[in-house]
Order: C-alpha cells, then structure tokens, then sequence
C-alpha cells in the first residue's frame, strides 16, 4: 500500500512546496493548511495509512507547536519544519519527541526534507546495530534511530554485533564505542574490516572524554565516520543518513554496474564473475547454453525499436521464470544465456526444448500487435574447468544451430579436442 503524509502548513504555498517533495518521494500528501482542518482530514482516514506527518511549528490557529502535539498524541511519526532558527523553538520542539526538525530556510533544507521522507519508508528494512555498554547513551542513540524508523540492535559486546551481522543481511552501519568489554572499539573496527569493506557497511565509532586522537584512530582503523559525545540530536542523525545513504548509492552504481538495463539479467561481466566465483567448488557436470533470437532484426524493422524491446523483455522473464534455479543472462542484442552448474548438457537440452516449444506459442504482445519469436540454442558440456572454452563450443552449436535452419537446438556431446 502506498503511504500517506499528513501535510499542516501554515497557508497554501507551503502546503503546495511540501507536498510536491512528498510526491516526490513517492508517497501521497494528505494536506491542510490549519490544526482545524488537520483534524478533519485526519477523521477521514485510516491512521496506518500515515508514515508520517510534516507539521509546520506555527499554524494560524495553532501558534505554540499544538499540532505537533495533536499528531504525536495520534502515534503519526512527526517532522517539524519551522521559520524560526532560535534555540528556544528548538530546544521546545525537541522536547517532544519528533522525528526531526527542518527550517524553512533554503533550498537544501527541503532537498534534506526530500531524503528524509524518502528514507523514514527504505529505514524500515535497514538495520543498524549500536554498540555500547554506556547504558543511557546507548538508549538514547536506539531511541533516535527508531524515530526515523531503522529496525535497530541493541549490543553490549563486539562479539553479539559480530554475531548479528552474520545473521542479518540488512546492517548497513554499526555504531561503536570505543570501550566494549570483550575488545577495544578500534581493534572491533579493524576485525570487521576483514569480512566487510568501507562499501559494504558503515562504520560509526564514537567516543568522549578521550582525547583529540579518538576520532584518527577509529578512522585509521577503517570507521567511515566519528562522532564526539556528547553529541548534538541533529549531527547524530545527519551522520547517521549520511552514511547509510553512501552504502546504499555505491550498492546502486554496483547494481547498475552488473544489470543489463533492458531486462534486468544479469549483465555478461556479471555472468563471468558469478560463474567464476561459484565455478570454484563445482564438479565438472556442467552445461551451458546460448540462446539467440531468430531474425529478430524483422521485429525492429516490422513494429519497431520498442516493439523489439518489449520482446526482448518478455523473452528475459520466461528465461528468469523457466531456469530459476539456474544463472540467467543477458549477454548482449538478442542474445541469452543460461549456466547449469550442477547438471550435464542431456539435462539442460531436456530443459531448453521445453522452453524454446514455449516461446514459439507465446504470442507477445507489442504496442499494437501480437509477435511470436522462436529462438535457436547451442549448448555445450564439456568437461572443462573453462567458460571461456565451454562458451566458445556452445558459441559454435549455436551457429549450427542457425545454419540448420533455425528454431532448434544443437548439442554435441563430442569432448573438446585437446
Ligand atoms: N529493439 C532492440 N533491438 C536490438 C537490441 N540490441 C540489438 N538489437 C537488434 O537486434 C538485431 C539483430 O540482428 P541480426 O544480428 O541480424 O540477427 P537476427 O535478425 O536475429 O537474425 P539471426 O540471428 O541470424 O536469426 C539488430 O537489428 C539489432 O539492432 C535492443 O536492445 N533492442
């Protein structure tokens, strides 16, 4: 279900602004522009339907925060955003226990507000662990943290977060004091620097009262980020979407990186890696098969460039869903690829003859029109250790393939020569 904003703004254009970031982070805005007017919108909706509510801290009819008490008192996560920068506002809406607080102030205020709203949702499957046997600080930090919605870890020894990590692939950041009582907050940090890189998980290390080197030395041993207690609501939270937000952009670039964008396969260099790595521990029972399209070039010519890349589409979805248990790939134009890493060639012609009588009855549906594609396979098995060779035999079963006639399968069981 998509998730609604309750939107309280002090007159129409704020509403506007604010409910376009809303949109923008694709949720649904719910707006008012008084504390009356709040409280008839909200009457008229399923409070679940809220993920949270943007409250202006001054409303017509509101003018000292009541309607950040009306949507806190309504369990709705609140974010308070406020013209006035004074310690006083702040310290009185930090005295309640809001998600945050934006001023109204310049643009990069609402590109903040625009995160915010967009992470309070991807927050609820990101987990962060805090590690600290400073009781009240430790509560304090969780209690921060399940305001902007992590699914937090409450640890008291290096060992329970190890523990936790290998348990839990959803741990973007571990936060870490510096005196734990089974190893030293730095010496954790550099042992979780084996398993995990700076890319793949963040590191917060933190600490008072030690001196000026703490923060090099938590880095040195390979924290992303220090933060000095005691330290500021704000600064604690901005570090703590900083560098969840840099995991998960270099967890983006990586994905783009290894994902044939029409598709959604596997990339060609993705298949290698993939392959490689998981070819390590195979037997020498394996098979692959190339799977080409036939005279595709008449789909883009015929219906056009989008006809042929809703094909193309479909075509990657039946390999997805019929080889599941298998690696797929998209290595490049109309050309596919499957891995059998635990079965032989017999197996995976068995496999493929179903599959190509399948896409020959699948009529595919383009902008205008119904096509239906039959596609050519070679597959080889040999029992070598080398993609690059069983690629190469399964590249030339593939070519006999065409030359017979198309929409058909070659498979030669003759071992390589050599
Ligand atoms: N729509 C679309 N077309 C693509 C894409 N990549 C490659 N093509 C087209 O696929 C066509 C491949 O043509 P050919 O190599 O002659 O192969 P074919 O027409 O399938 O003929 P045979 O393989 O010999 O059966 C070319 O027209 C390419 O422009 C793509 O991502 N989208």
């Amino acid at each position: 279900m998509q998730q609604h904003v309750l939107v309280i703004e002090n007159n129409h254009t704020n509403v506007d602004i604010v409910s376009k970031l809303v949109r923008k982070a694709g949720l649904i805005p719910v707006g008012a522009s008084s504390l009356t007017e709040a409280k008839v919108r909200f009457a008229n909706r399923v409070p679940e339907q809220f993920l949270c509510a943007v409250v202006a801290y001054v409303l017509p009819d509101a003018k000292q925060g009541e309607a950040i008490d009306f949507t806190i008192e309504a369990y709705i996560p609140t974010i308070v955003t406020t013209e006035n920068l004074d310690t006083c506002t702040r310290d009185k809406v930090l005295s309640r226990d809001v998600v945050d607080y934006i001023p109204k102030e310049n643009a990069q205020n609402y590109d903040y507000l625009n995160r915010l709203l967009a992470r309070l949702e991807k927050n609820k499957s990101t987990g962060v662990i805090v590690v600290s046997t400073h009781r009240v600080q430790r509560k304090h930090m969780i209690s921060l943290l399940i305001r902007h919605n992590f699914v937090v870890y409450d640890c008291l020894t290096a060992h329970d977060a190890m523990r936790l990590l290998s348990q839990h692939q959803h741990i973007r950041l571990v936060i870490t004091d510096n005196q734990l009582p089974d190893m030293s907050g730095t010496y954790f940090v550099s042992s979780l620097r084996k398993a995990f890189s700076k890319e793949q998980l963040a590191i917060m290390g933190i600490a008072g009262g030690q001196g000026m080197l703490m923060s090099a030395h938590f880095i040195k041993s390979g924290a992303n980020d220090f933060l000095r207690l005691p330290f500021c609501h704000e600064e604690f939270l901005c570090r703590v979407m900083q560098n969840v937000e840099y995991i998960e952009s270099v967890e983006a670039i990586r994905r783009a990186a290894n994902t044939d964008y029409l598709t959604g396969l596997p990339n060609r260099r993705h298949f290698f890696y993939t392959v490689t790595v998981k070819h390590q521990t195979l037997s020498n029972s394996h098979a692959l098969a190339l799977i080409d399209l036939d005279h595709f070039k008449r789909i883009n010519d015929t219906y056009g460039h989008d006809a042929g890349d809703s094909v193309l589409k479909t075509v990657g979805r039946l390999l997805e869903d019929a080889f599941s248990e298998h690696i797929v790939a998209r290595f490049g134009g109309e050309e596919f690829c499957v891995y059998f890493p635990y079965h032989d060639g017999r197996y995976a012609k068995d496999q493929l003859d179903a599959f190509r009588v399948t896409l020959e009855k699948q009529a595919i549906l383009v902008t205008d029109a119904t096509v239906n594609v039959t596609c050519s396979i070679g597959i080889a098995d040999h029992t070598t250790q080398s993609i690059e060779e069983l690629l190469s035999a399964a590249d030339r079963q593939l070519y006999c393939a065409k030359n017979n006639g198309r929409n058909q399968i070659s498979y030669n069981t003759t071992p390589l020569a050599g």
